[in-house]
């Protein structure tokens, strides 16, 4: 039986994990370099829970900014097996409302210039992103949304933009009529990532804004963002206490293979991977990696 950790990773205004009881704070180092903040290790409803945000404490790193592979290697060091991200986002949809959460099951890549894989030169992988959300995992946590009144809806598009700066109109209402429902900067490479170290990995995706396609609607700002997640922060630490303490003890085998994602993804043939890079990859690909 492997051994269900929940991971938290807090994205923007979500700086810490109300109610994770006897902290204890670590600072990781990864052989990708030191996540966004220290891990803050705790238990929550006697359930033991890890929590990182990902812009750090203060928000000092932007979204091209984040180390992603560290923040991911250092959760799979702590032996996170479900990683819930919590993300702001703007909305594609009059229905997706401030205010409202997508339980998101796709996402769409248009970042440039991050580190998005683990692999490389030397031991390369190609694992499977057509289904990037934990199955089980998001529905434990539309359960818990439902068990506290929280109005949710399962399933939807996050479109991760590179970012800083927020879409031109002609952006958004191009990814409007894709029928994308909502844009972020953060979840991605951070969902291929989690898929590569083979962590079952779902988001929480708090719409805080309609970006600025909405004619009744303000364009977004900071301000905005921060100020909808604030009056929200309450329910999404309702919902992360909820899915902490119903959620099973052993971790459930994920029909969509997030948690053996590299059982057919390595194409280097042993005698050909480089030995250094070899055993820097054995903080996420161990299992499979050989002896
Ligand atoms: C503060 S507005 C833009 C900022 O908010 C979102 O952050 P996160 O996904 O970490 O909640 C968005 O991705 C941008 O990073
Ligand atoms: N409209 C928006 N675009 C990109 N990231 C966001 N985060 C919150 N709102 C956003």
């Amino acid at each position: 039986m492997t051994k269900a950790i929940i991971g938290i990773i807090g994205g923007s205004g979500v700086y810490d994990l109300p109610g994770l009881d006897n902290l204890r704070e670590e600072q990781m180092t990864t052989p990708w370099g030191e996540p966004s903040d220290a891990l803050r290790f705790g238990t929550l409803a006697g359930r033991d829970a890890v929590f990182l945000p990902r812009h750090g404490r203060g928000h000092k790193l932007s979204p091209s900014g984040i180390n992603y592979r560290a923040n991911i290697a250092a959760l799979k060091q702590a032996g996170v097996t479900d990683l819930v991200s919590v993300s702001a986002c703007g909305s594609y949809r009059a229905e997706l409302y401030p205010g409202f959460f997508v339980l998101v099951d796709q996402f769409v890549d248009r970042t440039h210039g991050r580190e998005s894989s683990f692999f490389g030169n030397g031991c390369v992988a190609h694992v499977s992103m057509a289904h990037p959300v934990a199955p089980l995992l998001q529905r434990r946590i539309s359960e818990a949304a439902k068990a506290e009144d929280i109005a949710h809806k399962l399933n939807g598009t996050y479109l991760c933009m590179e970012g800083p700066q927020f879409s031109s109109y002609a952006e958004s209402m191009t990814y409007r009529a894709a029928g994308y429902d909502v844009v972020g900067m953060t979840a991605m490479p951070e969902a291929k990532l989690a898929r590569e170290a083979e962590i079952s990995y779902a988001t929480i995706a708090m719409v805080t804004d309609f970006d600025c396609w909405h004619a009744d609607h303000e364009i977004v700002d900071v301000a905005a963002v921060i100020k909808v997640v604030h009056e929200n922060a309450g329910r999404a630490a309702a919902l992360i206490a909820r899915l902490i303490r119903d959620f099973p003890e052993e971790h459930e085998t994920c029909p969509v293979g997030s948690d053996r994602a590299l059982d057919n993804a390595l194409i280097t043939a042993p005698a050909a991977r480089d030995p250094a890079f070899v055993e820097k990859l054995r903080v996420i690909g161990g299992r499979v990696l050989g002896a």
